[in-house]
């Protein structure tokens, strides 16, 4: 059997997409089928980081923020990641994988902070580290937490796995006409304006020389052809 393209990588989960056909909040399938495809990558030995976002928790109570100042509804978010951290590690534990979550923000009585070492041993210990409360700083995104993550724990790459299968030349949810780039430079994503993340997440990524796959949550499969460094998704590469 061929071997995996990466030893250590860096998986940013879409909290959106944890809520599958829901309004909000987790959808219990949804999260069964991400762990299942975590798990087959974990079973081959690579090493797995994960940071996970919060939209689909924030989504729910987001009328009620609204007016909100931005720094405390950034640090709702946050929290709201953390829930979705927990509720990840837990369906990992039960198809026997352990994991570890770390947060951003002090919150020991509920998980541990986030300390390099500490997540670096749990790497080599062959535990899925889950990051949890983004940077642990208002007006950041989770992808920015995973170009800071990827980076801090030398992954190889960034695997960004969402709601679309790749980078296109516009928003595929609003223009039909849009096309798939297979690669990408961080310097066009970033100077063409292209909103599958941030541009702070991209201008780290670079500086770093951390490449970057963004590929489809919802397809079966496409998780595990990343890992063996099959065609799928979009490279985004310095
Ligand atoms: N050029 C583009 N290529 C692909 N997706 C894009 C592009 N521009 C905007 N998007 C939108 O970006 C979304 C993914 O980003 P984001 O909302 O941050 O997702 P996530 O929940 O994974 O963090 C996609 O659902 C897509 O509609
Ligand atoms: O470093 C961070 C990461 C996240 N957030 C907040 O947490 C929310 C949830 O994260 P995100 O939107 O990135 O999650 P996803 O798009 O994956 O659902 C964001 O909207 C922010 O409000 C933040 O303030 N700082």
């Amino acid at each position: 059997m061929s071997k995996p393209a990466y030893k250590r990588v860096l998986l940013k989960l879409s909290g959106e997409a944890l809520m599958g056909d829901d309004p909000y909040g987790i959808n219990r399938a949804t999260i069964e089928r991400m762990v299942a495809d975590v798990a087959e990558v974990a079973k081959l030995g690579v090493e797995l980081a994960i940071v996970i976002g919060g939209g689909n928790i924030f989504r729910g109570v987001a009328p009620g923020a609204q007016g909100m100042d931005r720094a405390t509804a950034d640090y709702m978010g946050m929290l709201a990641t953390v829930m979705n951290a927990l509720a990840l590690a837990d369906a990992m534990r039960h198809v026997g994988i352990t994991a570890r979550v770390m947060s951003a923000i002090g919150i020991e009585q509920v998980v541990e902070p986030y300390v390099r070492p500490k997540a670096l041993q749990y790497l080599e210990e062959g535990k899925v580290v889950v990051f949890a409360a983004g940077t642990g700083n208002p007006f950041f995104t989770t992808d920015t937490a995973a170009a800071l993550r990827g980076s801090e724990i030398s992954a190889e790459i960034v695997l960004k796995a969402t709601k679309v299968d790749g980078v296109y030349t516009a928003d595929p949810k609003k223009d039909p006409n849009a096309t798939l780039y297979h690669t990408i430079s961080f310097d066009d994503a970033i100077s063409k304006h292209l909103q599958v993340m941030d541009a702070t997440a991209f201008a780290l990524c670079r500086d770093q020389k951390l490449p970057i796959k963004v590929f489809s949550i919802t397809k079966p499969g496409a998780l595990m052809r990343v890992i063996m460094g099959e065609d799928e998704g979009t490279l985004v590469h310095v």
